[in-house]
C-alpha cells in the first residue's frame, strides 16, 4: 500500500521551527499538492517524506511502516526535482537506467524498464540522444522517467515544471495528469507555486502557512469554502476582495452594512446576537458583474487589463489597502476612468470574522457535503527562483530498488 500518515510532524533547524503539528492522511493512489507562500516549508515537508531531511518531531508512516529513520532508498519512493539534473554525458536511456544499474538489476530488466518508461513518456525516439539534444520539456520527461523506472509506490515532485516556458508547462502538466491516470494505485505528492497546476492536478490540495496546515481539501472546495481569509486570498487569482463592514440583520440570509455605506445580502446564516459583528465581506473578482440595481461595490476604474477573454478592472490602486479587483468577461477598455457599480450573487459571497469564515464557526462537520458551484479558476501564484537540486537528485540515485515491482 502507498498510503502515508503524518502525525504531529515537526521540523526545526536548531532553534528555528519551520514546521509543526503536521497531521495528514494521504490515501493510496491520491494526488496531493502542497501550496503555500514562499518559505512556508513545502519543500522541507516533501524532503522529510523523501528522507532527505531529518524529521525532528512526530511520526511518518508509509504503507503502515514508520519511516522516520529509514533511509531514502528503502522508502519505496522516487523524487523529481525542479532542475532536471541529468548526467550530460549519458544518453537518455543511460540516464534513466543509472539507478537500476546501481541497484544491480540485469541488462534485460533495465532494458524492459527503460523501454516502458520511454513509451509512457513518449521518449522512445530519443532514448539514444544526449540531454543537450533535447528540449527543456523532454529533459524534464527524462527526469520523470528516472523516477518511473524505479516503479516506486510514492512519487514526490518538487516544482518539476517551474524551469519550463509557458507552453511546455501546459504540455508537461497534461502529461503528468495522464501519467497519474495510467498509475491509479501510485501516490503522488507535488509541490508547486502554480495555482493552475494545483487546481488541475490535485485530488486534494494542502495549503501550508505559518509553519502549519491552513486547510486541506479538494481544489474547488478550497476555492468555494475557504476556512480563513488567508486561504480565501491565497486560492484564486486575482485574490478575493475583502470589504469591511458589520452584520446588520441576521437570519438564513445575512445583511452586511459595508463601511463605505453600501449593503450586501449574503447567503451565509447568522444568528441573534451577531448584529453589529465586525466582518469582512469576501467577493471574488470573477463573481462581480455590472449592475443597474443595488451594488456591493461602486468605484472609479483606475486601470484595466484586457486579457482577451476577460478584462481586469482595478479600483483604489493608489490607496494603502490592496486595490479592489473585478474580472469581467469580454473586453472593456472603455471602462477606464468610468464609475461602475458591481454586484455579486449572494451565494458567491463569503463572510469572515477575525479572519475566520463564519461558515465554519460551529465546526465544519455541520456543513452539508461540499458540491462544486462553478468551474475552477485559472492563473498562477507567481514564479519561483530556480535553484539546483543536483546534489539531492544524485542522492536519490543511490536508492535501492526493492526486488520486483512494488504493489
Ligand atoms: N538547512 C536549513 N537551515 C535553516 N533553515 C532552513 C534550511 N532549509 C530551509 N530552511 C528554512 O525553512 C523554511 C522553509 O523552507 P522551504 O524551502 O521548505 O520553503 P518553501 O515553502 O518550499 O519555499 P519556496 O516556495 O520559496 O520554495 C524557510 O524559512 C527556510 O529559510
Amino acid at each position: 500500500m502507498a498510503d502515508l500518515k503524518l502525525t504531529d510532524v515537526a521540523k526545526s533547524y536548531g532553534d528555528v521551527q519551520v514546521l509543526r503539528d503536521i497531521d495528514l492522511d494521504i490515501r493510496s493512489g491520491e494526488f496531493i499538492v502542497f501550496v503555500g507562500p514562499s518559505g512556508c516549508g513545502k519543500s522541507t515537508l516533501l524532503r522529510m517524506i523523501a528522507g532527505l531531511e531529518q524529521i525532528t518531531g512526530g511520526e511518518l508512516k508509509i504503507g503502515g511502516q514508520v519511516m522516520n529513520d529509514i533511509p531514502p532508498s528503502q522508502r519505496g519512493i522516487a523524487m523529481v526535482f525542479q532542475s532536471y539534473a541529468l548526467y550530460p554525458h549519458m544518453t537518455v536511456r543511460d540516464n534513466m537506467a543509472f539507478a537500476l544499474k546501481i541497484a544491480g538489476q540485469s541488462k534485460e530488466q533495465i532494458q524492459a524498464a527503460t523501454d516502458r518508461a520511454g513509451k509512457m513518456l513518449q521518449l522512445t525516439p530519443y532514448l539514444d540522444r544526449l540531454p543537450k539534444a533535447l528540449s527543456g520539456g523532454q529533459r524534464q520527461r527524462v527526469a520523470i522517467g528516472r523516477a518511473i523506472v524505479r516503479d516506486p509506490k510514492v512519487y514526490l515532485f518538487d516544482e518539476p515544471l517551474s524551469n519550463l516556458d509557458a507552453a511546455l508547462r501546459v504540455a508537461t502538466r497534461i502529461e503528468i495528469a495522464q501519467l497519474k491516470a495510467s498509475m491509479p494505485d501510485r501516490t503522488m505528492i507535488y509541490v508547486t507555486h502554480d495555482q493552475t497546476e494545483a487546481m488541475t492536478l490535485a485530488d486534494r490540495i494542502v495549503v501550508l502557512a505559518g509553519g502549519g496546515i491552513a486547510q486541506v481539501g479538494a481544489p474547488l472546495e478550497l476555492y468555494e469554502r475557504p476556512m480563513t481569509e488567508f486561504v480565501a486570498q491565497f486560492i484564486g487569482s486575482p485574490a478575493m476582495n475583502l470589504l469591511p463592514g458589520r452584520v446588520k440583520t441576521v437570519g438564513a440570509m445575512t445583511t452586511v452594512a459595508l463601511d463605505v455605506g453600501l449593503e450586501a445580502q449574503v447567503a451565509i446564516p447568522t444568528r441573534a446576537g451577531d448584529e453589529g459583528m465586525v466582518v469582512n465581506l469576501g467577493v471574488r473578482p470573477e463573481d462581480m458583474r455590472e449592475t443597474d440595481g443595488t451594488p456591493v461595490f461602486e468605484g472609479t476604474v483606475d486601470l484595466t487589463e484586457a486579457l482577451g477573454e476577460v478584462t481586469l478592472l482595478y479600483f483604489g490602486t493608489g490607496a494603502e489597502t490592496a486595490p479592489i479587483t473585478a474580472k469581467l468577461p469580454g473586453i472593456h477598455p472603455d471602462l477606464k476612468g468610468k464609475r461602475v457599480r458591481l454586484t455579486a450573487d449572494p451565494h458567491a459571497l463569503h463572510l469572515f470574522h477575525k479572519g475566520q469564515s463564519l461558515l465554519y464557526r460551529d465546526g465544519a462537520d455541520r456543513l452539508p457535503p461540499y458540491q462544486p458551484r462553478m468551474a475552477a479558476p485559472s492563473g498562477s501564484m507567481g514564479g519561483t527562483p530556480a535553484h539546483s537540486d543536483r546534489g539531492a537528485d544524485r542522492a536519490m540515485d543511490g536508492m535501492v530498488i526493492p526486488e520486483g515491482p512494488v504493489r
